[in-house]
């Protein structure tokens, strides 16, 4: 879901010094699920952004949900009125859980392979960005969900000692790729 006054094109363009992406994205092309798990709201007035993950229950990073949310940023990083990006949840205690792992769990190696090349996308996307990207972190972030956090400029996180944050993946054996 993108929802702003007037319409998003999809073209190429330099302001900004952005070097945007082609209108055909590898994300795109990948997209084949109708349901929205990425909430986006620009206001135009402030150039601000909110991205709301909500992919039910904890929103997990499944190939669906990361596809989605680098196509809203690419969709953003092409508007050259968009200049900032805050990423927070729509979800209650979670900001993210990380790494579906139903998507790695007895999967074949390139299942996992173009799964893992999502995760990459993701993070090279919002760190690459030329937007001040913001996490607001309003519940527990394990792993993957720490790692779209550490790619964003800045990190927000709600005070409550009921959330936590960290890179523990390795406690279920998960060892991220060489990148
Ligand atoms: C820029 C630098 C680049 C370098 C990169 C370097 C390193 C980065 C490496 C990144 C690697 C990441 C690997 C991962 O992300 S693996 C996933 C790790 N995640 C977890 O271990 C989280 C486990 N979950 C929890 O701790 C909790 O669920 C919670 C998120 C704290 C939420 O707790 P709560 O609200 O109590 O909800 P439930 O526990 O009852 O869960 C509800 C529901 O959701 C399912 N679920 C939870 N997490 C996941 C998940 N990650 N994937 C898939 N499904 C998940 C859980 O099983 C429940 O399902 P049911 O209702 O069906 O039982």
């Amino acid at each position: 879901m993108y929802a702003r006054s007037g319409l998003l094109s999809q073209r190429s363009c330099s302001s900004h010094g952005r070097e945007c992406a082609t209108p055909v994205l590898a994300a795109q092309r990948r997209n084949n699920s109708t349901a929205t798990k990425i909430a986006v709201e620009f206001d135009q007035s402030t150039g601000v952004a909110v991205m709301r993950l909500q992919g039910p229950p904890v929103n997990s990073l499944s190939l669906d949900f990361l596809t989605e949310l680098c196509i809203n940023v690419e969709k953003l990083e092409m508007d050259k009125n968009c200049r900032g990006l805050i990423l927070t949840s729509s979800q209650p205690k979670v900001f993210s859980a990380g790494l579906d792992i139903m998507e790695i769990y007895g999967k074949s190696p390139e299942r996992c392979g173009e799964f893992w090349r999502a995760v990459q996308e993701m993070w090279l996307k919002l760190y690459g960005s030329s937007m001040v990207t913001i996490a607001a972190i309003n519940g527990s972030s394990p792993a993957g969900g720490c790692l779209m956090s550490m790619t964003c400029d800045y990190r927000i996180m709600a005070d409550n000692p009921r959330y936590s944050i960290g890179l523990n993946e390795t406690q279920l054996g998960i060892v991220a790729p060489f990148w």
